[in-house]
């Protein structure tokens, strides 16, 4: 069934939020704490495409290999379609593919949290549930590889370097605020 809930803003057509960024760079805390702020629902990518396999992320890396994971992720995106005005936080890894790059653009604006591979690996508590991560040289090459990519991809871009999670909530809701997204 559709949640409804008159404090929730509903703007015209498709008008979701993504959320980008390196894996453990706080998309998710974000996303939550804006839904929570801004009265948006939030949802997660890889929880989504979890709920797809039918198995945790770690278990698809395994049993099926990354290319499945990834076209989970793009069924996700598909789905969020038919859905109004979400903040959503995204795998680490959904700008690996154009055509999540272009439906994430058709149904809304992208949003990247520029921040540090050190405060990302910092923050990863379980990085044995991680697999694209691997070792440290691993993860910066990852990161290398994938920053141009978020960059590219962003419609805004908040540097979130030596903030902390609540004044990275509180800047970029009175950003996404100010241009009339939340
Ligand atoms: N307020 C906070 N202060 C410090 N650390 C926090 C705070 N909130 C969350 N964290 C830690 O930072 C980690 C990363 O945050 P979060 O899960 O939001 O990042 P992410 O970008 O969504 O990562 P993922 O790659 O898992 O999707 C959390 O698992 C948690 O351990
Ligand atoms: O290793 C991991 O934890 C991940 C791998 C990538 O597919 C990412 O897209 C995902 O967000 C997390
Ligand atoms: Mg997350």
């Amino acid at each position: 069934m559709e949640f409804r809930d008159s404090r929730y803003v509903v703007h015209e057509g498709c008008d979701h939020i993504f959320f980008v960024g390196f894996l453990g760079a706080g998309k998710s805390t974000l996303a939550r704490n804006l839904g929570e702020l801004f009265h948006r629902r939030y949802v997660d990518t890889d929880r989504l495409a979890e709920r797809i396999a039918g198995k945790s992320l770690a278990e698809i890396y395994e049993n099926d290999g990354e290319e499945l994971f990834r076209q989970a992720e793009t069924e996700v995106l598909h789905t969020l379609k038919s859905k109004k005005s979400l903040l959503v936080s995204c795998g680490g890894g959904i700008v690996e593919k154009d055509i999540n790059l272009a439906l994430m653009r058709e149904m809304g604006v992208i949003v990247f949290l520029d921040g540090d591979l050190s405060d990302s690996l910092r923050q990863i508590q379980r990085t044995d549930r991680r697999p694209d991560l691997g070792s440290v040289e691993n993860a910066t090459q990852l990161y290398r590889r994938l920053r141009p990519r978020y960059e590219a991809a962003a419609d805004i871009t908040i540097d979130i370097r030596e903030k902390t999670f609540e004044q990275v909530a509180i800047d970029s809701g009175k950003l996404l605020w100010e241009r009339g997204l939340l």
